[in-house]
């Protein structure tokens, strides 16, 4: 009589098991540890930053099931035929995955559809029940377009997720961002993790002594103003200076913002200048670095709406290259920046050129911040400063000279407020701009050209739809609707801007609107380009300096306008992305040297 080995037991109980598990009544159990699982832990709280260790317990359950499967099916050949095969190793994992995911599944969506605090707001029904919904739609249609034409269907409360409400309603940006809003961001924040920036600190923890160290690093003393306006302005002549050399020719404005854009964040936020506007490519190729930076953000399109596709590629990354390897790229581009000037030290600071990376560290050691010098922290705040402090003032740029090149009269009076207020062609080819043009011009002091910046502002936010926020334990109030807690909140700058109940005429450029006929805007709270209360833009004086210095420079220096190439009339708005900031389409336009 044969004798049976422990290891015999165990293929034979592992058999027994497995078929059990496989019995109708084994697939009604395994069902209802499905439902129970979403009612009583996935249903409640974040599940974003596990998606991770979701996946990787999904694999490894059915890794184990497919090898006791085949366990138990070699093990048989010893004894008799057998009884499986790896068709039917395929079948048992199908049925168990199966029998737990489809009841599971079925009871998210239940849940979403009839149960859920949101179920009663319009929207796409499959919108209600997955955000790849919306990661979906991603892959055809720019958000903000999305975003206009639910509002066409649905009205301007629309539910664009399960947990996600779409508001277009002047009072939402105050509602979720002024001083005092019980919301905080939402969980797409999450996705630099591990990285930790001043932009991506969800709560009011951590955050203080965080946005202490940004303001000390975009300075506003006396001290710093004159030397950041000086470094501005002369990349603005370097810009100039091009702009000179290709007088007449049609040049593609969109990368020559950018190269100045970055030329003056690299150098601003780390002593270190790539003079991009020095050299610019006649093809104006955009060059490599804000290239990668650009390529990087161009997936937050994807994980803008479910997040924890980020956070996934983002740790697949090492194993999967490929799926995340801009975003990967971006972030390390900066994190080299980071490295390069912690090795340089002081030694890299002169004597009135200290750049914001330096006084960002200076004053984390006076105040004894740890948690900002972590290395992580400053990666973070690294891959912060080089898309913000860039991308947003080329895209401002960019728009605003969009809406100039087409208005030649407007031009004309921005130009003549600008030499009314001393500034004078004086930028030569030849001339080096470090001592060019030494008059005293108050840069805020430029109405016209102002009214204009927030027109663009106002029609092109650089955020066009991102910016998202979320209530907490207690609803919110938004006109006479109330939002229930924990709702994601998308407030779209792009549609609040454009509401007819908020500005008189809303799409027409109209800069009078912020000058001589306030009337025309009706609701100034639905105007919030830089954001507002806790997390207003710390690079608002930077950013407008950049935009106003350069654009009254080259108003002195050219009359320009579109080239006439049918296609260049409406490609600049026609093909602008929004990737979480606004990347615009190419916009070709024509300077005529005034000097
Ligand atoms: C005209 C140019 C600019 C515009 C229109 C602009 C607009 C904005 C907006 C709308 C936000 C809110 C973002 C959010 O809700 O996630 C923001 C945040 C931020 N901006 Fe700017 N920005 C500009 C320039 C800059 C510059 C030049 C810098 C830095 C060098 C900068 C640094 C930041 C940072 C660090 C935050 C995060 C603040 C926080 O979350 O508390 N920005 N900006």
């Amino acid at each position: 009589m044969e004798t049976r080995t422990p290891y015999d037991a165990f293929l034979h109980d592992t058999h027994t098991i497995l078929s059990w598990m496989a019995t109708p009544v084994g697939i009604t159990c395994l069902g209802f540890l499905g439902i129970l699982s979403h009612r009583f832990y996935f249903i409640r709280g974040e599940h974003h930053m596990q998606a991770p260790l979701y996946i990787a317990m999904w694999v490894l359950a059915t890794a184990l099931i497919s090898t006791l499967s085949w366990l138990v099916d070699h093990g048989f050949e010893y004894y008799g035929p057998r009884e499986t095969g790896i068709s039917a190793i395929l079948r048992i994992t199908a049925v168990l995955n199966c029998a737990f995911f489809f009841p599971l599944f079925t009871s998210v969506a239940v849940y979403r559809l009839s149960e859920h605090p949101l179920r009663g707001f319009p929207g796409p029904r499959l919108a209600a029940v997955s955000k790849l919904w919306h990661v979906y739609h991603m892959l055809r249609a720019k958000n903000y377009i999305l975003l206009e034409d639910l509002q066409t269907r649905y009205g301007n409360i629309v539910r664009t997720g399960p947990q996600e409400l779409t508001i277009i309603h002047p009072d939402i940006l105050g509602v979720i961002g002024g001083h005092g809003t019980p919301c905080i961001k939402a969980p797409v924040y999450d996705i630099q993790r591990p990285l930790v920036s001043l932009n991506t600190i969800r709560t009011k923890q951590g955050y203080a002594s965080r946005r202490k160290r940004w303001d000390d690093a975009l300075g506003l003393s006396t001290s710093y103003i004159p030397d950041k306006e000086r470094r501005v302005r002369h990349f603005a002549t370097l810009l100039i200076q091009q702009l000179q050399a290709s007088s007449g020719c049609p040049i593609n404005m969109t990368t020559w913002f950018s190269h100045f854009a970055f030329d003056v964040m690299t150098d601003l936020a780390f002593g270190r200048s790539f003079d991009l506007a020095q050299n610019l490519d006649p093809t104006s190729k955009l060059h490599h670095a804000p290239a990668l930076l650009s390529r990087g953000i161009n997936l937050l399109r994807f994980f803008m709406p479910a997040p924890w596709i980020g956070i996934l590629c983002v740790k697949a990354a090492p194993y999967v290259p490929v799926i995340s390897r801009e975003w990967n790229n971006a972030q390390k581009w900066a994190a080299d920046m980071c490295d390069v000037r912690l090795e340089q030290g002081k030694e890299a600071d002169g004597e009135h050129r200290q750049d914001a990376f330096s006084r960002f560290t200076t004053s984390a050691r006076r105040d004894k911040d740890e948690d900002s010098l972590d290395r992580l922290a400053l990666y973070g705040d690294a891959f912060t400063f080089a898309i913000a402090g860039s991308h947003t003032t080329a895209a401002v740029l960019t728009m605003l000279f969009y809406e100039l090149a087409r208005r030649p009269e407007l031009q004309g009076r921005a130009r003549r407020e600008a030499v009314e207020a001393g500034l004078t062609a004086t930028v030569r080819e030849d001339q080096n701009m470090m001592e060019m043009n030494d008059v005293v011009v108050a840069w805020d002091k430029l109405p016209l050209l102002d009214g204009c910046i927030n027109e663009s502002l106002r029609l092109y936010p650089v955020l066009p739809t991102a910016g998202l926020r979320q209530t907490v334990d207690k609803p919110v109030k938004v006109g006479e609707t109330l939002i229930p807690p924990q709702t994601i909140i998308v407030a779209p700058r792009w549609l609040i801007g454009r509401l007819e109940s908020a500005f008189e005429q809303a799409l027409d450029f109209i800069p009078e609107r912020w000058t001589t006929k306030p009337h025309m805007v009706k609701n100034p709270v639905a105007f919030s380009p830089f954001a507002n209360g806790r997390h207003t833009c710390p690079g608002k004086q930077l950013g407008l300096l950049e935009v106003r210095m350069a654009a009254a420079m080259i108003l002195v220096n050219f009359e320009f306008s579109l080239d006439p190439g049918l296609e260049n009339q409406t490609r600049v708005v026609d093909q602008l992305e929004d990737a979480f900031t606004a990347n615009p389409g190419k916009l070709e336009i024509i300077f005529e040297s005034l000097n």
